[in-house]
């Protein structure tokens, strides 16, 4: 479990960003979201989270223990949690695709044979067995998200955190984006994700933090998140199409599209 305790955070000792947030991530399920409008302090609390950033005051806690921040404990952190940044640019510094996926084994001394079969692994995992020798440079955007998310896959981190997943990509690569997660998901993997794309979010997120202002302003369910007018006017997040259709038309609230498209809508 990730657990924010107390936290407050400011990037130049005058401005609060983050306010008393306490939060435990982890017992309400395997996809948890984050959101609220531009500038509430969600990429900040991932930078908090996997160490980028240190609280102003209180602190991030892993599995009970508190975050240290010495060389081994980074090391830790990092192969408990992983990040994948809002733009995969930032992230991908080799020019091919292996290249870069492996160099975080390699600095971290694992031998060929593991390396060979750890990229074996993750470009398996990530469908992205095509793309493995080729040069990053001319890769789609969405390809590029997934070389950035291999390069934290390949340290097995309990946790990945993506920030914006979706930015960036045609309605195909938001479906492969999708379909990804919840494929990773079935194997174990633990999710927070932040993004504006609500109609990704309703579908793919079992649990909602709402920030606001740095604060919490609510979380719960989506059918709680969702149902309650009050955050979604203040936090000024868009309705998702499903959540339309059951106020307009009192259809029922589907946990997903697929939940939709599966079922005999009755209007009435
Ligand atoms: N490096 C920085 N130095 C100073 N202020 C920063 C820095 N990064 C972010 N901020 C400020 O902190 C606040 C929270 O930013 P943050 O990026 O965490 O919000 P967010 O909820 O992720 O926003 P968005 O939805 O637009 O991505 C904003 O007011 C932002 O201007």
């Amino acid at each position: 479990m990730i657990s924010l305790k107390n936290l407050d955070f400011s990037y130049d000792n005058k401005n609060k960003i983050l306010d008393n947030l306490n939060i435990d991530f982890g017992e309400q399920g395997q996809i948890i979201g984050i959101v609220g409008p531009n500038g509430s302090g969600k990429s900040t609390i991932f930078k908090n989270i996997v160490a980028l950033e240190k609280p102003t005051s209180g602190f991030v806690q892993v599995d009970g223990v508190p975050i240290k921040y010495s060389k081994k404990g980074l090391f830790n952190l990092r192969s408990q949690i992983g990040m994948v940044f809002q733009n995969a640019d930032h992230q991908i510094f080799f020019s091919n695709v292996s290249e870069d996926v492996s160099f975080v084994l390699k600095n971290l001394k694992y031998s060929k044979k593991q390396i060979g079969e750890r990229l074996d692994w993750v470009f398996k995992e990530l469908d992205m067995e095509d793309i493995r020798d080729r040069p990053v440079q001319y890769l789609s955007g969405g390809q590029k998200r997934r070389v950035a998310i291999a390069g934290v896959m390949v340290m097995k981190p309990k946790w990945l955190l993506l920030d914006e997943p979706t930015t960036g990509l045609d309605f195909d690569g938001i479906k492969r984006m999708k379909n990804l997660i919840k494929q990773l998901m079935k194997n174990g993997q633990r999710f927070i994700i932040s993004s504006h794309d609500m109609n990704f979010m309703y579908d793919i997120c079992d649990y909602f933090y709402v920030i606001k202002g740095g604060s919490l302003l609510g979380k719960g369910t989506k059918q709680v998140v969702f149902e309650n007018q009050e955050i979604m006017t203040q936090a000024q997040l868009e309705i998702p199409f499903i959540v339309k259709l059951h106020r307009k038309f009192g259809t029922e609230l589907f946990e997903n599209e697929e939940e939709l498209f599966n079922s005999q809508i009755k209007l009435r």
